[in-house]
C-alpha cells in the first residue's frame, strides 16, 4: 500500500504546477517543496556601490579569481570598514528575523532583507553572486544552506537560517542565525542549541598561533556527543574586500589544513550541523543544498577578527562592561 501511495504522491506531484519543470520528476529527500514562480529580480539603485560580480552576466568576481597565496591581514582603516559593515548586517539580520511567523512566505522576508540594505547605503551580497537570484538565503527544516526566497508561507513548527551578507564602503559582512518559526518540538530546538554553543565555543578558542584546523577540532568535540552529523562540503572563509577567500575553515575534526591566525585576520565560523547524515544532495536548481536523509538541520554564522588578546566578533555588538555602561 506505501509503495501506491508513494506512486500516487509522485504523480500528483508531476502535475504540481507550483514545482519548477527541471525538478518535476526530482526525488525530494525531504517534504519540503520550493513553491516557484520566484519573484522579479530586485534591483538596487544606481547610487549604492556594487560588487564587481553585481552586474557580470556569470556572477563571477574578478577580484576573487586572483588566487591569493596567504590569508590577508587588515589595515586598521581596512578593520574599521569592516565594523561598520558588519554592525549594519547585523542590523538587517534582526531586523529581517523580527518579521518571522507562520504565513509570512521567503519572498517576503527577501524583500524586507533587500530594503534594509538600501537603507543601509549597502548591497545585498548574495544578489548575482554566482548567479544567485535574490538577497537573502532563506534555508528551511532539511535544507543546509543557499535555500532560495520564494512563496512558500512559513509553518508553525518549521526552522528557518537567516544568511545575510551586506556589501558596503568597499568591504562585506557575513552573518547567520536558525530560528525557530513559532512553537518547534524539542529535537529541533536542542540541533539549534547545540550548533550555537559549538560556534560560540570555536570563537572562544581563536586567537593568534591557534591553528585553523582546531576550529573544527572544537566543533567536532561539542557535536560528536550529540550524534549529530557536520556538513564537510560547505566551510567558513576569509571575507572583506572580497565575499570568499582564504583560509577555507572546515567544522569537522582531524583535518590537516595547515595555518594559524594571525592578528588581523578576519573570517567566518559557520558550522552547519544536521540531526541526521552529514551527506547532502543539491535541489535541481543548483542552489539548495538539502540533507540526504531529510533530517533538519541548523547553522550560526558570525564573521570575527583576530586581535592580539583573542578574537572580536564584528557582528555582534561590543559587550558593554560594568565601568562602560551608560547608568
Ligand atoms: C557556485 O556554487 C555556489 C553554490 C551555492 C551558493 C553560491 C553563491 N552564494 C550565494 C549566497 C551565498 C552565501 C555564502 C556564504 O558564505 N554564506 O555564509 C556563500 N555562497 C553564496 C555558489
Ligand atoms: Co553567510
Ligand atoms: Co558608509
Ligand atoms: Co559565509
Amino acid at each position: 500500500i506505501h509503495s501506491i501511495l508513494q506512486a500516487a504522491a509522485k504523480a500528483e506531484e508531476e502535475k504540481n504546477e507550483t514545482l519548477p519543470p527541471n525538478m518535476r520528476n526530482y526525488n525530494f529527500t525531504g517534504p519540503l517543496r520550493p513553491v516557484y514562480p520566484l519573484s522579479e529580480k530586485r534591483e538596487v539603485p544606481p547610487h549604492i556601490a556594487r560588487p564587481d560580480y553585481a552586474d557580470d552576466p556569470q556572477g563571477m568576481s574578478a577580484c576573487e579569481a586572483v588566487r591569493e597565496r596567504t590569508v590577508k591581514i587588515l589595515t586598521k582603516e581596512e578593520i574599521e570598514s569592516m565594523r561598520k559593515v558588519c554592525r549594519l548586517a547585523r542590523e538587517v539580520l534582526d531586523l529581517v528575523a523580527s518579521h518571522i511567523k507562520p504565513g509570512v512566505t521567503t519572498d517576503e522576508l527577501d524583500a524586507i532583507c533587500h530594503q534594509a540594505c538600501i537603507d543601509r547605503d549597502s548591497y545585498p551580497s548574495p544578489l548575482n553572486y554566482a548567479k544567485f537570484p535574490k538577497s537573502i538565503c532563506t534555508s528551511v527544516n532539511e535544507v543546509i544552506c543557499h535555500g532560495i526566497p520564494d512563496q512558500r508561507p512559513l509553518v508553525e513548527g518549521d526552522i528557518i537560517n537567516l544568511d545575510v551578507t551586506l556589501y558596503h564602503g568597499g568591504f562585506h559582512g557575513d552573518l547567520n542565525a536558525t530560528y525557530p518559526v513559532g512553537k518547534v518540538d524539542q529535537d529541533s530546538l536542542d540541533l539549534m542549541n547545540t550548533t550555537k554553543k559549538s560556534m560560540e565555543d570555536a570563537i572562544a578558542i581563536c586567537k593568534p598561533g591557534v591553528p585553523f584546523r582546531d576550529i573544527g577540532n572544537k566543533i567536532e568535540e561539542v557535536i560528536k556527543p550529540k550524534g549529530y552529523g557536520i556538513v564537510r562540503r560547505y566551510t567558513g572563509h576569509g571575507i572583506n574586500q572580497r565575499f570568499h577567500g582564504l583560509p577555507n575553515i572546515v567544522f569537522y575534526g582531524g583535518s590537516k589544513t595547515p595555518g594559524k591566525m594571525e592578528a588581523g585576520q578576519v573570517f567566518t565560523i559557520e558550522p552547519m550541523i544536521n540531526a541526521g547524515t552529514s551527506n547532502l544532495d543539491h535541489w535541481r536548481d543548483d542552489w539548495t543544498a538539502v540533507t540526504m536523509d531529510g533530517s533538519r538541520s541548523a547553522q550560526f554564522e558570525e564573521t570575527i577578527l583576530i586581535t592580539e588578546t583573542g578574537a572580536e566578533i564584528l557582528t555582534r555588538p561590543p559587550p558593554t562592561t560594568s565601568s562602560s555602561s551608560k547608568k
